[in-house]
């Protein structure tokens, strides 16, 4: 009983703490929610003062002379808004626009009842407001419901038409509903364009290597796992190989770290940019890299794998080092109801062999056969 209290209190707190979560200044991404808040912000103000404008014009044309005057305030308002966004207080612009539309809506739908559709607006602002992360989550989904509940109130308090207004009925509801639509489709598709270039940068991120900038072992990991449930299909038969580059110790002890990244990048260009398309060339940690080559009989990678290995002293060039640079091989073909485990005992024990037999060679189960290269590793 006890046990289920505490972790009924550890998820309370967990969504508590998830959902008044702020970014923090020093996340890297700081600097990029900033830009782009600016930016719909930006948006916002612009549309929000333009159509303001729009209506003092409209109420001055059907004689509503207080709000057309109410209309002058708002414009300077939400230019106002503009001057916040430039020193990045999002969540004051937030309030202000906030504010101005329930206010707005109230009174417009007030003296000119709610068949003239001024209510409307209160649906892109709960958007706005609940889509970009300017306040908490907690504060925003308030706001937003406070939007909402706004607009059920106005709908139905003021839902009387007001005699006189009858002729303008039709155009103001036909003016509101498209001005009120088009932002709201607007900040949606904005929130989404911007959702998904989040979400691309970040997988980018998880997935390649930071040196290099092939792609990382977490990645490579999971490509592993999805060729071999194809090849337990017993469909699609695959290759995997180890690459390890030869001696590099000697290149960060006599010219630094700092050049033994370069080495690393170069290398890395090298053996990437030697694979076909459809082959993939992994970072798999330290000076190894990892070849998965999809859909592929082991005759034809070994061949290519040992011109790669053949030429890579005369193509890999690194300044101040004059010993050639080189890279160990060892090749496999996964076979069907073979463990990833297995698979890589079996790729880790050629290019154990490839290294004991003196570097810069190709060791492959093709040519090898791995009870031998077992041996080699007692
Ligand atoms: N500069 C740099 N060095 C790295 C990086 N990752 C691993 N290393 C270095 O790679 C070297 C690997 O050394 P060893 O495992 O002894 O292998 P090796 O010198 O290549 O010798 P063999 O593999 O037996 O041919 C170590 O000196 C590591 O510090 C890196 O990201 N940058």
């Amino acid at each position: 009983m006890r046990n289920k209290a505490g972790s009924y209190r550890a998820w309370l707190s967990s969504i508590t703490m998830r959902l008044t979560m702020n970014i923090h200044p020093a996340s890297a991404s700081f600097a990029n929610n900033i830009k782009q808040k600016s930016f719909i912000f930006n948006i916002a103000s612009c549309c929000g003062a333009s159509v303001h404008l729009v209506f003092i014009f409209l109420f001055v044309y059907i004689e509503q002379d207080f709000l057309a005057w109410f209309n002058i305030a708002s414009v300077l308002l939400w230019l106002s808004t503009l001057y916040f966004n430039k020193c990045q207080q999002h969540a004051i612009s937030a309030s202000i626009m906030c504010g101005e539309i329930i206010a707005h809506a109230f009174l417009a739908t007030k003296l000119l009842g709610a068949d003239a559709g001024f209510q409307y607006y209160l649906w892109p602002m709960a958007l706005l407001i609940v889509a970009v992360p300017v306040l908490p989550t907690v504060s925003s989904a308030l706001l937003g419901i406070t939007n909402m509940i706004a607009f059920g109130v106005f709908s139905v308090l003021f839902s009387q038409p007001i005699p006189g207004l009858a002729p303008h009925y039709f155009g103001l509801y036909i003016f509101n509903t498209i001005f009120a639509s088009v932002p709201f489709i607007i900040i949606a598709a904005i929130a989404r364009c911007l959702f998904e270039n989040q979400f691309l940068k970040i997988s980018q991120l998880a997935e390649h290597d930071e040196l290099t900038k092939l792609y990382n072992r977490r990645f490579a990991q999971r490509l592993l796992q999805y060729y071999f449930s194809r090849a337990r299909c017993g469909t699609k038969t695959f290759c995997i190989a180890l690459v390890d580059v030869d001696n590099f110790k000697k290149i960060n002890d006599e010219l630094g770290h700092d050049m033994g990244d370069e080495a690393l990048i170069k290398i890395s260009h090298y053996l990437s940019n030697s694979l076909r398309e459809k082959d993939i060339c992994c970072r798999w940690g330290g000076e190894e890299f990892l070849f998965v080559f999809p859909n592929t009989q082991i005759e034809m990678i070994h061949k290519r794998l040992e011109e790669i290995c053949q030429k890579m002293p005369k193509d890999v060039n690194i300044d101040q080092w004059h010993t050639p640079i080189s890279c160990s091989f060892g090749l496999i073909q996964v076979q069907e109801e073979e463990t990833l485990k297995e698979a890589f005992k079996r790729v880790d024990c050629l290019l154990y062999q490839a290294k004991n037999n003196g570097r810069y060679q190709v060791a492959s189960d093709h040519i090898q056969d791995s009870t031998r290269c077992e041996e080699a590793l007692i």
